[in-house]
């Protein structure tokens, strides 16, 4: 693995708690990790951390093969590098555009450093910017330009705080997906911090939940979203109820009753806690996302809509049962019901996914 934290931990002298508890991640080269979670959670901490300017209290951080941190090793942050575009990553005010990106390429002749600095500015869509100065631009341009300076020297990993937060929806998912594919190109391994979960899905390789300084789960964007490994990241990501579900065992296999009827071929996979037949009639809380509950008119299973929400294609549909239990439900739009209707409802799981009681 080219990024490899084990059990990393960061404490601050004043707070009482960590606010990066053992935290544990690989990255592969030319890997795109991202990071989510609550305000608070530590994605910064351990993003300074990784930059060496924060000291990892324990655990050991290695990056293409060299220990950064670890027993007796601290690698100072600016041999480590490490490219940074962090929120607050200011351009110098009184250097023009070419010679903030040129800033950090010691050792080079100066043609090779402007040669390098058009590049970066092709590579971010700021051509013919290089005589202009920070202020002359707006923040978004700022930005990028922030990201070619730290593109410039090559790092070996590229750390991104929520480098787009300041930019327009539009021009912020443009971005992240040139961002995206300049990283690919370059085979740039890189870690970033977003608040925005659709940014993290659509750009990320693998995808962090952090919650209270530890890491819930750390995984492919699909593996988060259909087998979340804690109820915390089941109920972060996406629309997600709980049911009350049961283990029933019949003619040897194992299905899960619920008030929505039974889910059948209940692999071991989703159930793995549950190993022998004594486990039937076990109770547990099955995860259901909208897209998990289908809408049939012939089915006997009914719901009352509270309330809709009409997001083009679909309505997100807030349903409940006869037992008060809500339920959400995508629907698509042109099956257009009143407030207060009954419909009928069924579930079309693909990937059952339980939680223990
Ligand atoms: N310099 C500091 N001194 C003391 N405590 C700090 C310091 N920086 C951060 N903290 C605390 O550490 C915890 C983690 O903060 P951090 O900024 O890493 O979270 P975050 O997930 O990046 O939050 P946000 O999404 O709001 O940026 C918080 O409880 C925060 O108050």
């Amino acid at each position: 693995m080219f990024l490899t934290l084990d059990q990393v931990s960061v404490r601050y002298p004043t707070a009482a708690a960590p606010a990066v508890n053992a935290v544990s991640l690989q990255l592969a080269a030319g890997q795109l990790g991202v990071l989510i979670g609550p305000s608070g959670s530590g994605k910064t901490s351990l993003l300074r951390a990784i930059a060496g300017l924060e000291q990892a209290q324990s655990g050991q951080i290695v990056l293409d093969h060299t220990l950064l941190d670890g027993p007796g090793t601290r690698v100072a942050a600016e041999q480590r590098r490490i490219g940074m575009v962090f929120q607050d990553f200011a351009l110098f005010p009184h250097l023009d555009i070419a010679a903030n990106i040129g800033f950090g390429l010691h050792g080079m002749g100066k043609q090779q450093r402007m040669r390098r600095v058009d590049e970066m500015l092709a590579l971010v869509g700021l051509e013919g910017s290089q005589e202009k100065y920070p202020h002359q631009l707006s923040g978004g341009q700022q930005q990028r330009v922030a990201l070619a300076r730290a593109l410039a020297p090559e790092p070996r990993l590229l750390l991104l705080d929520e480098p787009f937060s300041s930019l327009d929806v539009e021009l912020r998912e443009r971005l992240a997906h040139d961002v995206r594919q300049i990283l690919t190109q370059a085979r740039i391994t890189a870690l970033m911090v977003t608040h925005d979960q659709m940014e993290a899905f659509a750009v990320g390789d693998v995808v962090g939940v952090m919650q209270a300084g530890q890491l819930e789960q750390w995984a492919r964007p699909y593996d988060l979203y259909h087998r979340p490994a804690t109820r915390f990241v089941a109920d972060f990501i996406g629309h997600g109820v709980m049911l009350a579900g049961r283990l029933v065992q019949s003619d040897g296999r194992l299905t899960v009753s619920t008030a929505l009827g039974e889910l059948q071929d209940v692999s071991a996979a989703a159930l793995p806690e549950i190993r022998t037949d004594s486990d039937a009639g076990r109770q547990f809380d099955v995860l259901l996302r909208s897209d998990d509950i289908v809408h049939d008119d012939a089915s006997p299973f009914k719901a009352r809509i509270v309330r809709k929400s009409f997001r083009g294609a679909e309505f997100l549909y807030t349903l409940q049962l006869a037992s008060g239990q809500e339920l959400l439900a995508l629907v698509p739009s042109h099956h257009d019901h009143a407030i207060d209707e009954w419909i009928g409802i069924k579930l079309d799981v693909n990937h059952v996914v339980t939680f223990p009681l």
